[in-house]
């Protein structure tokens, strides 16, 4: 599990370091390991480092100071070193003097550098970059290291709101902040240098779930397990109009665990005939017991998907409730006043359906993705997983986890009722709802990854991968699963 910082919490525990460490030792020890990432790249890049040349991108505060020591360093192994102070009044003026010293120079342009270093800043950024970052960034042609964070992006929301840097490895220091998570576009790879933060830190304001926390997570039958004592997933989804999502969920929910799946509603043909292995009925009363449902996908909106959904809240049982079945609810508030306040639900909604349901209670999806999920999830009194680039999952309580993007493939037709089934399944195994949709989110990351590049190994970059139909997710999640549960093996 790793966890992740608001910058109010960061500042707070480097202000207790600061006090307790020699002037300039947090910044130089910063700076190294900067200098280490822009060392590595310059080598994968141009296969070696003297001679080499690097512009330094210098803005008003400490994140310049930063990329201004990491160039003494840099010069260090011979690497040429150009630093462009954007605020020449305001540049940090130990590290200047180091770097003129060391024999790095100052110039009013980028001089083509083979690596460029944004300093423009860091902690204190709001807002975009300002003009004269922007025009200059807008030159550079070779990969950006960013200090901290891609400047012009929001540290706390990972919000871009104009021109930002796209950089393609972020080098942060004592802790990972919102934006590595939320924005993992714009921050590229991310790498962590330890200053020594760790003892002052609180408990952490985020969570990423690792691999290996997911296969913990993940049921895996004992020798007196049989079909029913892991949890029977009963989906109802899909209408006359929309079999597939039905097929899709069912098709996940069978595939995510060895319980049993029920299905219930139109669809039950198409269903049975695609999965043998699940049953199917035609209606949510006669499908007989289940730990879990899945309710929405392809249901429609109309007066048939309304009384399903009302059959599976009077069931009172963990439910998760996505598509057609959020827009139901947002519509229907009696429909969520009825239900069993004890059953557990998690909410899968995207960007409009989550508008849909929050807006009535005065909640705005702004660029606090997680302030937003927080509240709907408190209010709801349900985990929400807020589907988008990085995916957010908040519980009632409190804790989210954000599962960051690896790629944009997963974004296609019925992928998001893949993830339905996936969360059902979970549900039904007994797992905590809030942990369920997180090992969820990151099996249909993942499965999404393995689909998009065929190979077990790969990450699926924009530049690596195909479109990946979401009946091929599908077919990836026994591999996603294997990857899970062989972390845990190699632990
Ligand atoms: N503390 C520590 O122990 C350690 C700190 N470390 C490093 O310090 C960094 C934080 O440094 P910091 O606090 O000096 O602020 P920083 O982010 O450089 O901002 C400077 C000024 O920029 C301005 N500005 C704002 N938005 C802007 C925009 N969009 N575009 C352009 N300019 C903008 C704004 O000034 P304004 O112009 O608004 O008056 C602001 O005051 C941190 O990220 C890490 O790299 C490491 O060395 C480890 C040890
Ligand atoms: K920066």
């Amino acid at each position: 599990m790793l966890g992740v910082w608001t910058t109010t919490q960061i500042r707070t525990a480097e202000d207790r370091l600061l006090a307790r460490t020699p002037d300039g030792a947090l910044m130089r020890k910063a700076a190294f390991g900067l200098a280490t990432a822009v060392l590595d790249l310059l080598r994968e890049r141009t296969g070696g480092t003297a001679g080499r040349r690097v512009t330094l991108l210098v803005g008003a505060g400490n994140n310049g100071g930063d990329a201004l020591w990491a160039g003494v360093f840099l010069r260090r192994r011979s690497v040429a070193v150009t630093a462009v102070l954007l605020n020449p009044d305001r540049a940090h003026a130990a590290g200047l003097a180091a770097l003129r010293r060391a024999g790095g120079r100052v110039s009013e342009t980028l001089d083509d550098p083979d690596l460029v270093v944004d300093g423009i800043v860091g902690l204190q950024a709001h807002g975009p970059l300002r003009p004269a970052a922007a025009a200059l960034v807008e030159q550079v042609e070779v990969p950006i290291v960013a200090v901290d964070l891609p400047s012009g992006v929001d540290p706390d929301t990972g919000a871009v709101d104009g021109p930002a840097v796209r950089a393609a490895v972020t080098v942060t220091f004592g802790a990972r902040k919102p934006v590595h998570v939320l924005n993992t576009t714009h921050c590229g790879e991310v790498r962590l240098v330890d200053i020594g933060l760790g003892p002052e830190l609180p408990d952490p304001d985020l969570i990423v779930l690792e691999p290996d926390d997911v296969g913990y997570a993940w049921r895996v039958p004992g020798p007196r397990d049989d079909k029913y004592t892991q949890g029977v997933t009963g989906i109802a989804a899909g209408s006359a109009n929309y079999p597939g999502a039905a097929v899709l969920s069912s098709g996940a929910a069978v595939l995510a665990t060895s319980g049993m799946v029920r299905y219930a509603g139109y669809a039950a043909d198409v269903v049975r005939g695609r999965w043998p292995e699940l049953v199917a009925t035609g209606n949510v009363e006669d499908a007989g017991r289940v730990q879990a449902w899945v309710v929405g996908p392809g249901l429609g909106t109309g007066q048939a998907g309304r009384s399903i959904l009302a059959a599976v809240l009077h069931e009172a049982v963990p439910t998760c409730v996505d598509a057609d079945g959020i827009t139901l609810l947002a519509a229907n508030p009696a429909l969520w006043d009825a239900r069993d306040p004890d059953a557990p639900v998690v909410l899968t909604p995207h960007d409009r359906e989550f508008a849909r349901i929050a807006e009535p209670l005065g909640i705005k999806l702004g660029a606090d993705r997680v302030a937003a999920a927080r509240e709907l999830a408190k209010r709801l009194d349900s985990v929400v997983l807020l589907k988008g680039n990085a995916t957010v999952v908040a519980a009632p309580d409190g804790r989210t986890l954000v599962n960051p993007a690896t790629s944009s493939w997963l974004a296609t037709a019925g992928s998001g009722d893949v993830l339905t089934g996936l969360v059902g399944a979970l549900l039904a195994t007994g797992l905590d709802p809030w942990l369920a949709a997180g090992c969820a989110a990151w099996a249909h990351v993942r499965a999404g990854e393995l689909a998009a590049t065929a190979d077990a190994s790969a990450t699926a970059d924009e530049e690596t991968g195909v479109p990946t139909p979401a009946s091929r997710i599908l077919e990836a999640i026994p591999g996603a699963i294997r990857a899970a549960r062989s972390a845990v093996a190699a632990y």
